[in-house]
């Protein structure tokens, strides 16, 4: 039996939710990933350090007393973020990063910046303290194409603040465009990005297949095949710049399943085993580990793990659902057939 044994990989671009629907996702991103940095968007969103620090300590509650997964936190970048809270978070030693979202552009994004100058004195301070800015990176203007969006984001607004701001470390969260991958492959060493198992695997014909798929429904929205070709293209090219983060976004299945349903792909199930698949198909499994094990910790300054993980080329059938608190969740590649499996 083919094996594929890899320094145990960390995730970093993780929605793990908040209470009961938490503990259910949770166990999925912990048998398979060292660390993970876990999104800051719950309602209300973590935007202090105080809220960082009391979601880390709900995360560790609800892991396995076993586990040796760590939570890597997040601020939610608002209008309203000082100074002070941005010195906070640098001298905590648990926030990783600082996460922007432009005010509307996805899910829970209501407190989200209303415009990028507003929040100029945090960014500086940032780049200062040497704390990364993690990037939604889409235009929310209704006239601009929901398949232009990043795009034009790229143009309007990260263009300008890599000039503004040369020394902060940037990471354009889940590129989905061969202008993202461009991008970023040209800018300095401090600009990375992070690429989810399901925009390598699905282009945008999956949202569509004999009748509209709300569980292919995230966003950034699914892209044409030839902005695909270049994300693998990206991911299995050796380039540290780009690295795994899965954007696993657990949604309940009925606000999936909804006249107007929520952005959002579960992977977290199956992720590194996702990840596995698209690398094999490319003829790159032997770039595996250092997309997932490697570029992400060197680029955020911490060390490589030290633990081992095994997948086995051995088939297996995804559940056709998994609970998610009260509540059930439909996963990627539901009632399918994966090649590969972690051996647990
Ligand atoms: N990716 C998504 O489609 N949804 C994410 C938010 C995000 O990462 O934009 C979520 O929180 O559900
Ligand atoms: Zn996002
Ligand atoms: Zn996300």
């Amino acid at each position: 039996m083919q094996e594929l044994n890899l320094i145990c990989p960390d995730d970093w671009h993780l929605h793990l939710r908040d209470g009961a629907n938490m503990a259910s996702v949770l166990p999925d991103s912990a048998r398979r990933f060292g660390r993970a940095i876990v999104m800051p968007n719950l309602k209300p969103p973590v935007t202090t350090v105080d809220l960082a620090a009391a979601y880390r300590d709900r995360i560790v509650a609800a892991l396995e007393p076993s586990s040796a997964f760590q939570p890597l936190m997040t601020l939610y970048l608002t209008d309203n973020t000082t100074v002070s809270e941005i010195e906070k978070a640098k001298s905590s030693g648990f926030v990783q990063a600082v996460k922007y979202y432009p005010a509307g552009a996805t899910t829970h994004s209501e407190n989200g910046v209303t415009d990028l100058k507003r929040v100029y004195n945090v960014l500086e301070a940032m780049e200062k303290m040497d704390l990364p800015l993690l990037l939604h990176g889409e235009v929310t203007d209704p006239d601009i194409d929901i398949f232009d969006r990043e795009a034009v984001f790229i143009e309007r607004h990260l263009l300008p603040l890599t000039r503004n701001f040369p020394g902060l470390r940037m990471v354009l969260e889940h590129i989905t465009t061969r202008t993202a991958t461009q991008f970023v492959a040209d800018a300095g060493k401090q600009i990375a990005a992070t690429i989810t198992a399901h925009h390598l695997l699905l282009n945008r014909n999956a949202l569509f297949v004999g009748g509209v798929r709300p569980h292919h429904y995230c966003l950034p929205i699914l892209k044409r095949e030839t902005h695909r070709q270049a994300l693998i293209q990206a991911a299995t090219s050796g380039n540290p710049k780009y690295f795994l983060g899965t954007d696993s976004a657990p949604h309940p299945r009925q606000d999936k399943e909804s006249a107007c349903g929520c952005a959002g792909i579960y992977t977290a199930h199956a992720a590194i085993e996702l990840y596995a698949e698209v690398f094999e198909a490319a003829g790159a499994l032997d770039r595996l580990e250092a997309f997932a094990s490697f570029h992400g910790p060197d680029f955020y300054q911490l060390p490589r793990n030290q633990g081992h993980i095994t997948l086995e080329k051995r088939s297996w059938t995804v559940p056709e659902s998994y609970p998610c608190g009260v509540d059930t969740l439909i996963p990627l590649r539901t009632g399918e057939e994966l090649s590969w499996k972690l051996r647990e």
